[in-house]
C-alpha cells in the first residue's frame, strides 16, 4: 500500500544525485511494505564473509575497521613458493606481449615502443571485492561487517601475467586434472591452459585421466597434451581427460607428483576438488617441493564463494530453460497440465533460480535455501490447485537439494563423501498426482529430469570467454610463483584467491537477496510455510 510521508534524502555527491520527488515538494510517496507477507531474515548478516576473525571484532574499538582490513589482507595474501624457498630467483617472464605494443607512441600519455610497456600486471594491483555501499543493514541483500553496515574496502589480488616468473619453462612439467562431475567448458579451460603454457615455452604438458584417480590407478596413463591435441576440443562438451569422484589420498597424489616430476598442477573442479588441491599444496610445502597448485573452479551449481559465477553455470542455465520450456508447452497443451522440472543444485539453488528467471515460465521455484511445505493450507499443492483454477496449467522448477527434509534420509554417500539425496522431483510428481486424485480434480502431471543433459553440453559463448580467461590466468598464476590459489571473476575483473577463502562453505542463494526477490516477483509464488 502506498503511504505519504515526509523525508529528506541525503546524498554526498551532487553529480550522482538521482532526480527524486523530494527535490520539489516536501512530501514524497514511499512504498510501505506493511502488506508484504515476506519475512526479511538475516538482515545485516554478511552472507559470504561469515568467519571467525570478523565475528570476533570489537566494534567499540575506534580502530576496528583498520584491524579488519589488516586481517582481511593477511587472509587474502596469496601463498607463494618463496614462502618455502626464499632464495628462489625471479627471472624475466617468457610471456611477452611486446609485439602487441599499442601504436600511437607520439600521442602524449601513451607508452612508447620501448621497455616501458609490456602488458604485465603489477603485483600490487587489486580488485575491489564488494562494490555496493549499503546505507542500511535493512537494505535488501545487505552484507554487513558491522551493525551499522559501514563501508569497508576489501581488496583481492588481480590476476594476470607478471613481469617476473619463478619457473624456467624448460624445467616445467605441467599436469592438468579434471575432477568431480562434468561441467560445460572443461575442454575450453584445458585447451587454454595448454596454449598459454606453450606460449611461455613449456614443452612437457600432460593430462591426468579420470580425476584424482588417475594419479594412483596403474592402468591409467598420462595423456600428452599440446596445442595440436587440444586445438578443437572445446567444440564438444565433457572433458578430454575424463572425470571421477573419490580416488587416492593426498599423500599418494603427492607421491605420484614427485614420481612424475610434475611441478605445476592445474586442478579443475568444485569445492571438493579444491579442498583436495589445497591439501596437495600443503603437502608439497611440507615436503619442500617446488610445486605450484592452481585451482580453476568448475561447478554448474555455482556454489563457490566470492566469484560472480563459475564457468559452465551460464550454459547450464541456458540448457535448463529449454527443459522448462518443454515442461511449459506440455503443461499448457494439456487439460489441467502441471509440468515439474528437476534441476541440479546440491545445496545451492542458483540454477533453478536463474533458469526460472530467464524462462519466465515458472510458477513455483523451490530451492534448498528456502524451506517449504508441500501439504497444508500454505503448501505447494494448494497453490497448484489455485493455479489450475486461475490459469489452467502450472510449471514447478525444483532444485535437487530442495525439500530434503520431506524425504527419507538414505544415509548414502558418493565416492567423494557427498550425501546422495532422495529424488525430490519424483516425490513432488507422486504427491501432486495423489493430491489431485484425492480432491477429485483432474491433473495431468508431466515430470522432466534433464539433469545430465544440462551439464554434458558444450559451453556457450559467454562461458567460452570465461573459460579462456580463467585458463590463461591459471597459467600466469603458476608462473608468478603462487600456489594453493584459485582464479575467478570478481565484479567483471579477474582475481586470485587463496583456496580456503573460496571453499569455507558452499555459496548459497541468499533469500534476502534482490535476485531471489526478483525470482519471486517473476513467479508470483507465495511463501509455502
Ligand atoms: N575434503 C577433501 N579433501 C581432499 N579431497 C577431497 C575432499 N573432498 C573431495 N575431495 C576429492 O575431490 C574430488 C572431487 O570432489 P567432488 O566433491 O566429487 O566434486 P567437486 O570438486 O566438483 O565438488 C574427488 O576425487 C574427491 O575425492
Ligand atoms: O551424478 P553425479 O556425477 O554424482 O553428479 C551429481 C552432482 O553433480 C552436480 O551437478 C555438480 O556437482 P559437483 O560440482 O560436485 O561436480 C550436483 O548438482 C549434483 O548433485
Ligand atoms: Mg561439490
Amino acid at each position: 500500500m502506498a503511504s505519504i510521508s515526509h523525508a529528506i534524502t541525503t546524498t554526498t555527491n551532487p553529480y550522482f544525485n538521482l532526480p527524486h520527488q523530494t527535490q520539489t515538494p516536501s512530501s514524497i510517496l514511499t512504498l510501505s511494505h506493511s502488506n508484504s507477507r515476506r519475512v526479511f531474515k538475516n538482515v545485516g548478516v554478511f552472507a559470504e564473509h561469515r568467519n571467525s576473525s570478523s565475528t570476533s571484532i570489537d566494534f567499540n574499538d575506534p580502530d576496528w575497521k583498520f584491524k579488519f582490513q589488516q586481517d582481511f589482507e593477511s587472509r587474502f595474501r596469496l601463498p607463494h613458493i618463496t614462502d618455502i624457498f626464499p632464495d628462489s630467483p625471479p627471472i624475466p617472464s617468457t610471456f611477452c606481449l611486446r609485439m602487441r605494443t599499442p601504436i600511437g607512441k607520439d600521442i602524449p600519455g601513451h607508452y612508447t615502443l620501448d621497455e616501458e610497456w609490456n602488458g604485465y600486471i603489477n603485483n600490487n594491483d587489486r580488485v575491489l571485492l564488494k562494490t555496493i555501499n549499503y546505507s542500511s543493514p535493512k537494505s535488501a541483500g545487505a552484507e554487513c561487517i558491522d551493525p551499522d553496515c559501514t563501508w569497508v574496502e576489501q581488496w583481492v589480488h588481480r590476476a594476470g601475467p607478471r613481469e617476473k616468473i619463478y619457473y624456467k619453462p624448460e624445467d616445467v612439467k605441467a599436469a592438468i586434472v579434471t575432477c568431480g562431475g562434468l561441467c560445460p567448458g572443461l575442454n575450453d579451460v584445458i585447451r587454454q591452459i595448454v596454449i598459454t603454457l606453450e606460449i611461455y615455452g613449456v614443452k612437457k604438458i600432460v593430462g591426468i585421466p579420470f580425476g584424482y584417480r588417475g594419479f594412483s590407478d596403474k592402468e591409467l596413463t598420462e595423456v600428452p597434451l599440446s596445442r595440436k591435441v587440444v586445438q578443437n576440443i572445446h567444440l564438444s562438451g565433457g572433458s578430454l581427460l575424463g572425470v571421477s569422484r573419490g580416488g587416492p589420498g593426498v599423500s599418494d597424489i603427492v607421491d605420484s607428483l614427485e614420481d612424475r616430476g610434475i611441478n605445476m598442477l592445474f586442478v579443475l573442479g568444485g569445492n571438493g576438488t579444491h579442498a583436495g588441491a589445497n591439501a596437495i599444496h600443503n603437502e608439497c610445502c611440507k615436503r619442500r617441493l617446488k610445486v605450484s597448485v592452481i585451482g580453476v573452479p568448475k561447478t554448474i551449481d555455482n556454489d563457490i564463494l566470492l566469484m560472480d559465477k563459475t564457468f559452465g553455470f551460464d550454459t547450464a542455465v541456458e540448457e535448463a530453460q529449454r527443459a522448462i520450456n518443454s515442461a511449459y508447452i506440455e503443461a499448457h497443451s494439456a487439460y489441467h497440465g502441471i509440468g515439474v522440472v528437476k534441476l541440479m543444485g546440491r545445496s545451492s539453488g542458483f540454477i533453478a533460480m536463474q533458469a526460472s528467471l530467464s524462462s519466465g515460465q515458472v510458477d513455483i521455484c523451490l530451492i534448498p535455501e528456502v524451506p517449504f511445505n508441500l501439504h497444508g493450507p500454505h503448501g505447494v499443492l494448494r497453490h497448484l490447485q489455485y493455479l489450475l483454477e486461475m490459469k489452467g496449467s502450472a510449471v514447478v522448477c525444483v532444485a535437487e537439494g530442495a525439500g530434503q527434509n520431506l524425504l527419507q534420509n538414505t544415509n548414502a554417500k558418493d565416492a567423494s563423501g557427498n550425501i546422495v539425496f532422495g529424488d525430490i522431483g519424483v516425490y513432488i510428481q507422486q504427491e501432486t498426482k495423489k493430491y489431485f486424485k484425492e480432491i477429485g480434480v483432474h491433473a495431468d502431471v508431466k515430470y522432466i529430469d534433464p539433469t545430465y543433459m544440462i551439464r554434458a553440453c558444450r559451453a556457450n559463448a559467454s562461458d567460452g570467454i570465461l573459460c579462456t580467461v580463467l585458463g590463461q590466468n591459471a597459467v600466469h598464476g603458476a608462473f608468478a610463483g603462487y600456489s594453493g590459489i584459485s582464479v575467478g571473476i570478481c565484479n567483471t575483473h579477474y582475481a586470485y584467491f587463496p583456496i580456503p577463502e573460496v571453499i569455507s562453505h558452499p555459496r548459497l542463494v541468499d533469500p534476502n537477496s534482490r535476485m531471489w526477490h526478483r525470482c519471486l516477483t517473476s513467479t508470483g509464488q507465495p511463501d509455502f510455510i
